[in-house]
């Protein structure tokens, strides 16, 4: 087993009053005007906890704004002193990260297309060795558990301990609704690997327009995620990068204040009884179901060898089309998704190949 990494939770360096954490500001800090007058009406919001703004913006074509550089940093640092709030930029490099630390930027992230890097990654960890501040990690562009984990490794060996990952979404090659595909398993397989990992979502990144930043907000609270970091502008259209997806700090207000948020777990007697009944009932079916799967493998391992004596292939199309027909159907009037029914019968068909595989190929053993 890996050493587990040592954190110390977001609530000890970014405290709320109430959850969830919010950390916004504009997609890049454009001029001076935009990012005061942006940060201000944030805070006068009275629910962010946390003011962002990118001064490196690292972009998909060149051409596009870059970011206003070093210059931009003492505008960050204005709307700090005037709004009393933390700020937070992306930094890429060691040049990034010393320019930060000059300043007084109170909280570093490394964005998805840094994480992807474990060179850069190093090399920011290296520049950040003896340094107390907490950093972000934004998931890497690709799909990638183990670099997005092995970013935070990196991070940690360095001694930071006050670490959050983001979850901003992933590059599909099919374009869904969203700019980056969520994946929320992504999400919940690094929860399950680092529980005390605090996990940050990043809606705007996600949507890719302001109008899915509501429900994308809402579904990572309820994926016990325990932030958001949403962008805003006091003139989104007029953005100079990512225009599409900015709110105004009004528009940002109504979707906190719309957002429904649950707690992991609750002390309400009566509710911890009824979940524990239904846990048994789930319980119970998840046996029967394992049952019922090794039994149908064991089937599976009798038809192999029966196939290997009469010199048969395992695989079986008309058959097996005949089975997603007709199990589909059946789902499908018990209220099941197809393709809830299409994934799980792939991949009882595929180990239900192996086990036959195994069979057939079975060498003898020569006495
Ligand atoms: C078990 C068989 O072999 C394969 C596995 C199947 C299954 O697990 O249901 C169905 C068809 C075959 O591709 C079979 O031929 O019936």
């Amino acid at each position: 087993m890996k050493k587990a990494l040592q954190l110390q939770s977001i609530s000890t360096w970014l405290p709320t009053a109430s959850k969830p954490v919010i950390i916004s500001g504009p997609c890049s800090a454009e001029t001076e005007d935009q990012m005061i007058a942006t940060a201000k009406q944030i805070a006068a919001t009275g629910k962010v906890h946390a003011l962002r703004a990118g001064i490196w913006k690292p972009r998909t074509r060149p051409g596009q704004y870059e970011g206003a550089g070093e210059e931009g940093l003492k505008w960050l640092i204005q709307a700090k002193k005037e709004t009393k709030l933390p700020v937070t930029t992306e930094v890429a490099n060691a040049a990034h990260v010393e320019a930060c630390l000059k300043a007084g930027v109170d909280i570093l992230w490394v964005g998805a297309r840094t994480t992807v890097n474990p060179f850069s990654v190093q090399e920011i960890a290296d520049a950040l060795k003896g340094v107390d501040i907490p950093v972000m990690v934004k998931n890497p562009v690709n799909p990638d558990l183990e670099l997005w984990i092995g970013a935070l490794e990196r991070l940690n060996k360095a001694g930071i301990t006050k670490l959050a990952a983001i979850h901003r979404g992933f590059s599909a090659f099919e374009k869904g609704p969203f700019r980056n595909a969520p994946m929320w398993d992504m999400g919940i397989e690094l929860k399950t690997r680092i529980p005390e990992l605090d996990i940050i979502c990043d809606p705007s990144h996600i949507a890719g327009n302001r109008e899915l930043i509501a429900l994308i907000s809402q579904k990572a609270l309820d994926l016990d995620m325990v932030g958001l970091m949403i962008e805003s502008h006091i003139n989104p259209d007029a953005a100079w990068s990512d225009a599409k997806q900015q709110v105004t700090p009004a528009a940002l207000s109504k979707i906190i204040d719309g957002l429904v948020v649950r707690t992991p777990s609750s002390d309400n007697k009566t509710f911890k009884d009824t979940l524990s009944i239904l846990r048994e009932q789930i319980d119970q079916l998840d046996d029967e179901i394992m049952q019922k799967l090794s039994q149908r493998m064991k089937i599976s391992e009798k038809i192999g060898q029966y196939k290997k004596e009469n010199n048969v292939t395992i695989l079986q199309v008309n058959r097996w089309e005949e089975i997603v027909e007709t199990r589909i159907n059946l789902g499908k009037a018990m209220g099941l998704n197809p393709e809830f029914t299409n994934e799980l019968l792939k991949l009882i068909h595929h180990e239900s190949i192996q086990v036959q595989t195994k069979i057939m190929n079975k060498v003898e053993e020569r006495v």
